[in-house]
């Protein structure tokens, strides 16, 4: 049977949450049956939603037999939004445990982009047994690069363009976002600038968490020797958000981890490299 491409309208599904109190309306994608789950974990850019980052990634896994699931975390998307004055990272993961429960799948493959990464492992230290393998991508912990002054300079642009949201300062931060711009489209840059305004409040809410709290994701490399699960560990030798180094301390922490380092490449390793990383992803995932 010829293979029918996952659709964001066919595949949007939404939960309760309880947390903190509050009871958050969560959105996520549900694309294919497959028997083994991949949860996808999106960055922490203004319009960023599971389906934006991962539109190149879907696809190939559900084909290869794979369920794949596409979090909106809190203050994202379609799910609703939120102040966060703890760890980031630590909200994501009770997020989509409370998820996965839900729908009553006992064990998933997590790949986290970026902040996505950071709650990956978030999940993983809290919930071990629910985790089959890794692929940290662009992510996986915060803390200090031993290189690169912090905030980097796509942070600042990052947090200035959730200060003052226009197409100028989106331009601006997606231009050192990726390795190579002239792959940007206006096609794209329209839609993440739809997504964005779309949902003001989150812009504000990401604010006032940072004013709550400027340290949204937590330095996890005491901890990191804990992760047994395999990890596959993904950075773009450009990027200019979070540094290369903070690759090499997730390898030297995690002990069954390996790392692929891609040239050319800034934040984006799963869109910029799109065919190259999802055979990765899929060896990755298959091998025994
Ligand atoms: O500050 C950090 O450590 C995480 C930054 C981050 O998650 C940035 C991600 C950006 C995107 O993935 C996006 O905008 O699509």
């Amino acid at each position: 049977m010829t293979y029918q491409p996952q659709t964001e309208a066919a595949t949007s599904r939404f939960l309760n949450v309880e947390e903190g109190g509050e009871t958050l309306r969560i959105h996520f994608n549900d694309c294919g049956q497959g028997d083994e789950t991949v949860v996808m974990l999106h960055g922490s850019g203004p319009g960023a939603t599971g389906w934006a980052n991962f539109s190149r990634n879907i696809d190939p896994l559900v084909e290869a037999g794979y369920r794949v699931i596409l979090l909106d975390c809190p203050g994202w998307g379609k799910s609703d939004t939120i102040i966060n004055s703890g760890s980031r990272s630590d909200l994501n993961a009770r997020i989509l445990k409370s998820v996965v429960d839900q729908l009553d799948i006992q064990k998933v493959h997590l790949l986290g982009n970026s902040m996505g990464g950071h709650s990956a492992v978030a999940f993983t230290l809290t919930w071990p047994e629910r985790v089959g393998k890794l692929v940290l991508m662009g992510g996986g912990t915060g803390g200090m690069s031993l290189f690169t002054p912090m905030p980097t300079e796509g942070i600042k642009l990052l947090n200035g363009l959730y200060r003052e949201p226009n197409i100028d300062n989106l331009k601006k931060m997606m231009n050192i976002f990726v390795y190579d711009p002239s792959d940007l489209t206006e096609a794209l840059f329209e839609a993440r600038l739809n997504n964005m305004l779309a949902r003001r409040n989150h812009l504000e809410n990401f604010i006032k968490s940072l004013e709550a709290n400027p340290k949204q994701f937590p330095d996890f490399s005491p901890r990191l020797a804990e992760i047994k699960a395999p990890t596959l560990i993904v950075w773009g030798r450009n990027d200019r958000f979070v540094p290369m180094d903070a690759g090499l301390r997730l390898l030297s922490g995690i002990n069954g981890s390996e790392l692929h380092i891609y040239r050319d490449c800034g934040h984006w390793a799963q869109w910029e490299h799109a065919e190259s990383f999802n055979q990765l992803v899929l060896d990755y995932l298959n091998r025994a």
